[in-house]
C-alpha cells in the first residue's frame, strides 16, 4: 500500500516582497513500512516537505495523497484529526514537541489519548533511554532528553506514518543510535511507514531509502548500497558534488545515447 504519493509538488512561501520557491515539483512514493532519509543541504527544501507530508502545510500546485487521503480535498478539521489519529510528528524544536509542565510518562499518556492501540509507557521510555526521568517535567529535561521524548510521543500510539525533523541533531552518538533503532523498529515491527530529515549519514545507512533534495526537488536517491540519480520531469539532472568537480555548473556538454544511458563530455576545447 502507498502511504505517501508526491505528485509533481511545487510548494512556495508567500510572502510580500519576495516569493520563495521552496519545492519545484517533488515526485515520491513511499510504501507501508518503508523507512526513508531526506537528506540534502541547507535550504534544499527537506523540512517544507515533511510539513507538507504531515498537513501542516498545503502544496501550492501538484498532487499530494497521504494514507489513502487527496490533502487537496481534506477540511482544515479533518487534516488535524488525520494527524492526530495516524500520523507521528517529531518538530526540528524538541522544546515545541512537549508539554513543559508534564512529566516525561503523562507526556506519552497525552499522546495516547487518540490514536490507534497503544504503547505501554514504560516500555517506551525505557527504549529511548528515558526510564529514569520518566517523573521529571519534561520542560527540566536536557535538549537531547527533550528531543529523545519527543520521539517517544510521536510513537505512542502507533502512528501509521512516523515523520521527523532532525530527531538526532542534539544527540551523542550512542543516544543517537538508540533513536535510529527505536524509529526502525518501528516500521519493522508495526508497519509504521517512518520519513525523516537528517544531515546524519548513520539515519541514511540504516533506512531502507535515502532520497536527496536539492533545489527543490529529489536529485538523488540511495537504495541498498547504490546510490542513483533521478531524472527530474524536465529531463534534468542534478550531478553530485563530486561529479561537479568534472563538470563544473555552466560547463557545456555533449550529451550522447549509449544503449543503456546516456553519456556526458565536456565540450572540446
Ligand atoms: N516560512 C518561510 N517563509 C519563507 N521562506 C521559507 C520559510 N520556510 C523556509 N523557507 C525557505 O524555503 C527554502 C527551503 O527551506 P527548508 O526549511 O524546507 O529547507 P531545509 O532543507 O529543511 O533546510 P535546513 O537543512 O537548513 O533545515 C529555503 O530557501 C528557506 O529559506
Amino acid at each position: 500500500m502507498t502511504v505517501v504519493r508526491c505528485d509533481n509538488v511545487v510548494h512556495i512561501y508567500r510572502a510580500e516582497d519576495d516569493d520563495v520557491v521552496a519545492l519545484r515539483g517533488v515526485d515520491l512514493e513511499v510504501g507501508q513500512g518503508e523507512s526513508v532519509a531526506l537528506l540534502g543541504p541547507s535550504g534544499a527544501g527537506k523540512t517544507t516537505l515533511l510539513w507538507l507530508l504531515a498537513g501542516l502545510l498545503r502544496p501550492s500546485a501538484g498532487g499530494l495523497h497521504v494514507l489513502g487521503r487527496d490533502v487537496e480535498k481534506l477540511s482544515p478539521g479533518a487534516l488535524s484529526r488525520l494527524r492526530a489519529r495516524e500520523i507521528g510528528v517529531v518538530l526540528q524544536n524538541p522544546a515545541r514537541n512537549v508539554l513543559a509542565y508534564a512529566t516525561a510518562a503523562q507526556n506519552v499518556a497525552q499522546a495516547q489519548r487518540i490514536g490507534r492501540t497503544r504503547r505501554p509507557i514504560g516500555e517506551l521510555l525505557e527504549r529511548a533511554g528515558l526510564g529514569h526521568v520518566a517523573r521529571r517535567p519534561a520542560g527540566r529535561l536536557s535538549g537531547g532528553e527533550q528531543q529523545r521524548l519527543a520521539v517517544a510521543i510521536a510513537m505512542a500510539h502507533r502512528p501509521r506514518l512516523l515523520l521527523a525533523d532532525e530527531p538526532t541533531s542534539q544527540l551523542d552518538r550512542a543516544s543517537a543510535t538508540a533513536v535510529i533503532e527505536l524509529l526502525r523498529d518501528a516500521a519493522s515491527e508495526s508497519g509504521t511507514t517512518v520519513v525523516v530529515v537528517t544531515h546524519d549519514p548513520a539515519v541514511g545507512t540504516a533506512f531502507d531509502r535515502s532520497l536527496t533534495i536539492r533545489d527543490g526537488r529529489v536529485g538523488s536517491e540511495g537504495k541498498d548500497g547504490t546510490e542513483y540519480l533521478v531524472v527530474g520531469r524536465d529531463g534534468s539532472v542534478q550531478l553530485p558534488p563530486a561529479l561537479q568537480e568534472i563538470l563544473p555548473p555552466g560547463t557545456r556538454a555533449v550529451a550522447r545515447a549509449l544503449p543503456d544511458g546516456v553519456e556526458l563530455r565536456r565540450e572540446a576545447e
